[in-house]
C-alpha cells in the first residue's frame, strides 16, 4: 500500500499531518509478555585491576553493574552503579566519549585503570556496533560465489532461543514472518528488533540498549516501551544509552551524564535533569556553501520519474504499482513501518538494486538502462544510507572517506586536488572531528562515522540528496545543525532532498511531498 500526499508548501509541512498531541515515545499498558523462557543464572565476572592486572571469579550473589574509578582510552568514570530492577539513561553527545562507555560494557575496552570494575555475566549490548560487526561477519561468510544460488546466511531464527519463535515478544515485535531469511537480508529496523529479542530470549537479566528509538518505526517504539516496563517489573535492569535527551523514556528513573570523556553526573532522573543545560545546535554549516546560489529557475526539472514502479527480492515482492515522481525542490519524506521498502525505493532511485533496470524509471530526464552511464548519475547524487555505512568497512581514513564524495567510490582511488581536500578539512573542522583527520574510518564512533558519511554526501552540493535515516546514532545539536543546513539548501534550492525517517521531530516545513509506504 502507498500513499502520496503533497503537502501544503506555506504551514509546517508534515507536522501538519500528525494528530494533535501525538508524542513520539508513548507508553501504554502491556497485554501480555511471555517470558518464561527466560533462563535464570546469578553468576557474575568481576574484574579489579590496580596495576592493569585482571582477574575473573564467580561469585551467586547479583552485585549489578559496579564501575568505580574506571579509566579507558578517552572516557574516566569515577563512580556508577546500576542496581538490579533500575532503569538508566546514560545520555551523551557524539563526540562525549559515549561509544567508549557502550564498548567498555561489551568488554571490547582495553581498561587502563579500575578501582572495581563488576559486570554481570547475564548482561547483553544491543549497540549499532554490534549489529555492523555481525553485518560484517555475516558478508564473509557468504558462500554465493560457491552455490548456484544466492547465499542467505544465517537464518535470523537461529539468534533466538531455541523454541521461542512462536513467543509473544516476537509476535509484539511482528518479527515471525522474516526468521527464515538470513540475518542480512533484513531491513535495518528489523536486524535491530531480532537483536533485542535475541539478547531477551538467550536470558540477558541486564539489557544495553544504543539509541533504540533510532531506526524503529513509530509502533515498534511504542512496543519497546511496552516490552521495556514489562521487563522492568520482572526485575530486569535496563540501560538505555541516548544521544537525544528527547528520547529518554518516561518508565526511567535514573540518569547518567557524559560529556567531554567524563561521567559528570549521576542519580535520580528528575535531579539530573533539573541540572542539565539546554541542548543547542552544533553551529551553523551554512558558511560551507561557500556562498553557492540558487541555480536561475528555469522551466520546471522532473529529477525521478517512476511508472508502476515494483522491486522484488527474489520471489518476494515489496512494492508494487507505484508512480512516484519528484520535481526539483519538491523536498519528499518517505515514511513507513519497518520493513515497508524505503530503502528498498531508494537503492532503487539510486542505482544500488537491480530493479532499477526492470523498472521504467527516469533520472534527471534519462531513462535507467538506456545505455546511460551510472557514474554519470551518481555525480549528480549525495548518498547517506544504512547500506552504505554498512559497505564501509574498507579502510580509510576519517578524510579520505569524505573526499571519496567526489568521485562517488567507496574508498578512495583518484588523487584528489588541493580544493577538494581543503574543502573536506572545512567539513571536517565544522563537524569537530579535525583531529580524527587521519584516524581510519572503521576505529571512530558510530555517531563520529555517520557524520562522515553525511559530509561526504554534502560535500560536494549534488543535484539530488538521497537520506536514509542520516541522524542515526546523532545527538540533538548535530540533528539540529544537519535539518538547518538542510533548510537552507532547500531554500536556497541547490538540492531536492529525499529524506527518510522515523522520527516525527525531524520532520520539518521544507518538505513538499510525503510517501508513506507500507
Ligand atoms: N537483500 C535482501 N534479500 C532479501 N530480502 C531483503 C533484502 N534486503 C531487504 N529485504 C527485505 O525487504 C523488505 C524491505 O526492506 P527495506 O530495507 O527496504 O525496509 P525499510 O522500510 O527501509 O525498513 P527499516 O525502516 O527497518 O529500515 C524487508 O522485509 C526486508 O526483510
Amino acid at each position: 500500500m502507498v500513499a502520496i500526499r503533497p503537502l501544503p508548501a506555506t504551514t509546517d509541512g508534515v507536522g501538519a499531518l500528525l494528530p494533535v498531541g501525538e508524542k513520539y515515545v508513548s507508553l501504554a499498558r502491556l497485554s501480555c509478555v511471555c517470558l518464561d523462557n527466560v533462563v535464570k543464572q546469578g553468576a557474575m565476572k568481576q574484574q579489579t585491576s590496580d596495576s592493569g592486572r585482571q582477574d575473573e571469579d564467580r561469585i551467586d550473589t547479583d552485585h549489578g553493574i559496579d564501575i568505580q574509578h574506571v579509566v579507558v582510552e578517552e572516557l574516566s568514570i569515577a563512580a556508577f552503579r546500576a542496581e538490579k530492577g533500575q532503569a538508566w539513561c546514560i545520555l551523551g553527545g557524539t563526540r562525549s566519549g559515549i561509544d567508549r562507555f557502550v564498548s567498555l560494557l561489551s568488554g571490547e575496552e582495553e581498561v587502563l585503570q579500575a578501582g572495581r570494575l563488576v559486570l554481570p555475566e547475564q548482561l547483553a549490548v544491543v549497540s549499532f556496533r554490534g549489529q555492523q560487526a555481525l553485518f560484517e561477519e555475516e558478508v564473509r561468510r557468504d558462500e554465493s560465489d560457491f552455490l548456484d544460488r544466492v547465499d542467505p546466511g544465517t537464518p535470523a531464527h537461529t539468534f533466538l532461543q531455541p523454541g521461542t519463535r512462536t513467543d509473544e515478544l516476537v509476535r509484539t515485535f511482528r518479527l515471525g514472518h522474516v526468521l527464515d531469511r538470513g540475518y542480512r537480508q533484513l531491513s535495518s529496523g528489523e536486524s535491530r528488533k531480532l537483536l533485542l529479542l535475541s539478547a531477551i530470549t538467550r536470558g540477558a537479566q541486564y539489557l544495553v540498549v544504543e539509541n533504540p528509538y533510532d531506526g524503529l518505526d513509530v509502533k515498534s517504539c511504542q512496543d519497546f516501551d511496552q516490552i521495556m516496563a514489562e521487563l522492568l517489573q520482572q526485575g530486569f535492569t535496563l540501560l538505555l544509552v541516548l544521544a537525544n535527551r528527547v528520547d529518554i523514556p518516561p518508565w526511567c528513573n535514573h540518569l547518567a551524564v557524559i560529556d567531554a570523556g567524563t561521567m559528570v553526573r549521576t542519580g535520580p532522573r528528575d535531579e539530573v535533569l533539573a541540572a542539565l543545560d539546554q541542548a543547542e545546535s552544533a553551529g551553523s554549516w551554512e558558511h560551507l556553501l561557500n556562498g553557492e546560489q540558487a541555480l536561475p529557475e528555469t522551466a520546471p526539472e522532473v529529477l525521478v520519474r517512476m511508472v508502476a514502479g515494483h522491486a522484488r527480492y527474489g520471489e518476494r515482492e515489496i512494492f508494487s504499482g507505484l508512480d512516484f515522481q519528484v520535481d526539483r525542490s519538491q523536498h519528499t519524506l518517505i515514511t513507513g513501518p519497518n520493513g515497508a521498502g524505503k530503502s528498498t525505493l531508494l537503492a532503487v532511485i539510486s542505482g544500488d538494486h537491480p530493479d532499477c533496470y526492470t523498472n521504467e524509471l527516469y533520472l534527471f530526464g534519462i531513462r535507467r538502462g538506456s545505455g546511460e552511464s551510472i557514474w554519470q548519475l551518481k555525480r549528480q547524487m549525495g548518498i547517506v544510507s544504512p547500506a552504505l555505512h554498512r559497505e564501509h568497512y574498507l579502510p580509510g581514513s576519517a578524510l579520505q572517506v569524505i573526499v571519496s564524495g567526489f568521485f562517488d567510490s567507496i574508498g578512495l582511488y583518484s588523487k584528489p586536488t588541493h580544493q577538494q581536500q581543503r574543502q573536506a578539512r572545512a567539513w571536517l573542522a565544522e563537524i569537530g572531528l579535525s583531529d580524527r583527520e587521519k584516524m581510519p574510518f572503521r576505529r571512530l564512533g558510530y555517531g563520529e562515522q555517520r557524520l562522515i558519511l553525511i559530509a561526504r554526501a554534502l560535500i560536494k552540493l549534488p543535484k539530488l540528496l538521497v537520506l536514509d535515516e542520516p541522524t542515526h546514532g546523532l545527538d540533538d545539536r548535530y540533528r539540529a545543525s544537519l535539518l538547518d543546513f538542510l533548510e537552507t539548501i532547500a531554500a536556497r534550492q541547490i538540492s531536492t532532498i529525499l529524506y527518510v525517517s522515523h522520527r516525527r521531530d525531524e520532520y520539518r516545513p521544507f518538505f513538499r511531498q510525503h510517501v508513506e509506504l507500507g
